[in-house]
C-alpha cells in the first residue's frame, strides 16, 4: 500500500528543521511543471482555480465541487507529492464543512485550509473582507476535525484567519490559537504585511503548531525568501501566484503580438508544443500504450 499523501505531509511537518515550499498551481500544466521542477509539495490556489476553471476573480464563486475536482486532478498526477488545497470557508455551514472535508479526503488531498470569512468571501489581500464570529469559525474547525476522525484520516487541517484587517493582530492570533486547540494542525495568518506580524505568529505557535505563510508577490505581503521564512520559524510557505503571474504576463504578450502582427512565429524555434506534451507525460503514455499492444500480440 503506498503511503497516503497526507501521511507524507505529516512526516514533513514533524521535522521542524525542514521548510515545505509549495508553489501555487491551478491547472494541469502548472501542476505538471511544478512537479517536473522537483517541488516536494504543491499548493492548489483557490484564486487560480477560480480564474482558470471559472474565468472569474477570487470572490467566493467557486463551489466545493469545482474546487474538489481541480484538487483531485492535481493530487493524482503524482500521488507521492502532497497537495495542500484551498478550501476557503468550507462552503457553507457545519454539514457543508463536513462534506468538504470528506470530499477532499476522498480526492487524495494531503492538507487544506479553512478560514473565517463569510461564505461570499474575497481574496485575502483585498479590502472589505467580512468575518464570521469566532464561534462560527470554530464550528467549521470542529466539523472538519470530527469528520477526519470518523473517516480515520490523517489529512492536515490548516486554520486560516483573515481577521488581521478588521480585528488586528492579537485577536487574529487568539482565533488561530482557539482553532489549534480545537484540533487544527497548522496556523495560517492571512495577509501578513509586516515583519512584526510574521514574528508574532511564529512566536505564538513555537513548539505548539507549525506556521504556514502565504507569500503573494505583487500584493502587500511581507517579502521573504524561503531561507528567511525558515529563519523566522515558518514550516510551510506557499507561493500562490508563482505560476499565475508569469502565465498572465507571457500569454497576454503573445496574444498582443498575434493581434498586432498577425503572426506567432517568434515561438517557432522553441520546440513546443512537443516539449509541452513531454512535460505532460507523453512518453509514459506512449510507453504504456505500447506495452499493452505488445502484451496482446505475444
Ligand atoms: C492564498 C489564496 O487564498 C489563494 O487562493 O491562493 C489567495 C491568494 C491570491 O489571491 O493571490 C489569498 O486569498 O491570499
Amino acid at each position: 500500500m503506498p503511503v497516503p499523501a497526507s501521511t507524507r505531509l505529516r512526516a514533513l511537518l514533524n521535522d521542524p528543521s525542514q521548510i515545505i515550499v509549495a508553489p501555487g498551481v491551478y491547472d494541469g500544466i502548472s501542476a505538471r511543471l511544478a512537479l517536473n521542477a522537483g517541488f516536494g509539495a504543491l499548493y492548489m490556489t483557490g484564486a487560480g482555480t477560480s480564474m482558470s476553471a471559472l474565468g472569474v476573480a477570487d470572490l467566493g464563486l467557486a463551489t466545493m465541487t469545482e474546487m474538489k475536482q481541480n484538487a483531485e486532478m492535481i493530487a493524482n498526477l503524482d500521488r507521492s507529492v502532497p497537495v495542500i488545497a484551498d478550501a476557503d470557508t468550507g462552503y457553507g455551514a457545519t454539514l457543508n464543512v463536513a462534506r468538504t472535508t470528506a470530499s477532499y479526503i476522498a480526492a487524495g488531498v494531503a492538507g487544506f485550509h479553512l478560514e473565517d470569512q463569510v461564505v461570499n468571501k474575497k481574496c485575502g489581500h483585498l479590502a472589505g473582507k467580512q468575518l464570521v464570529s469566532k464561534e462560527e469559525y470554530l464550528a467549521r474547525i470542529h466539523a472538519a476535525v470530527e469528520t477526519r476522525k470518523r473517516l480515520e484520516s490523517d489529512i492536515v487541517i490548516i486554520a486560516r484567519t483573515d481577521a488581521l484587517q478588521s480585528l488586528g493582530l492579537e485577536e487574529s492570533l487568539n482565533r488561530l490559537e482557539a482553532a489549534v486547540n480545537a484540533g487544527a494542525d497548522v496556523a495560517f495568518l492571512e495577509a501578513i504585511s509586516t515583519r512584526e506580524e510574521l514574528e508574532a505568529v511564529c512566536a505564538r505557535f513555537k513548539g505548539k503548531a507549525p506556521v504556514m505563510y502565504g507569500m503573494v508577490q505583487g500584493f502587500n505581503a511581507y517579502k521573504v525568501t524561503v531561507q528567511e521564512a525558515q529563519a523566522f520559524g515558518v514550516q510551510i510557505i506557499v507561493y500562490a501566484a508563482v505560476c499565475l503571474t508569469p502565465s498572465f504576463l507571457a500569454v497576454s504578450q503573445a496574444l498582443k503580438t498575434l493581434k498586432e502582427t498577425g503572426d506567432t512565429e517568434q515561438y517557432s524555434g522553441q520546440g513546443t508544443p512537443h516539449k509541452l506534451f513531454d512535460a505532460c507525460g507523453l512518453k509514459e503514455l506512449v510507453d504504456f500504450d505500447r506495452l499493452i499492444a505488445d502484451s496482446i500480440q505475444n
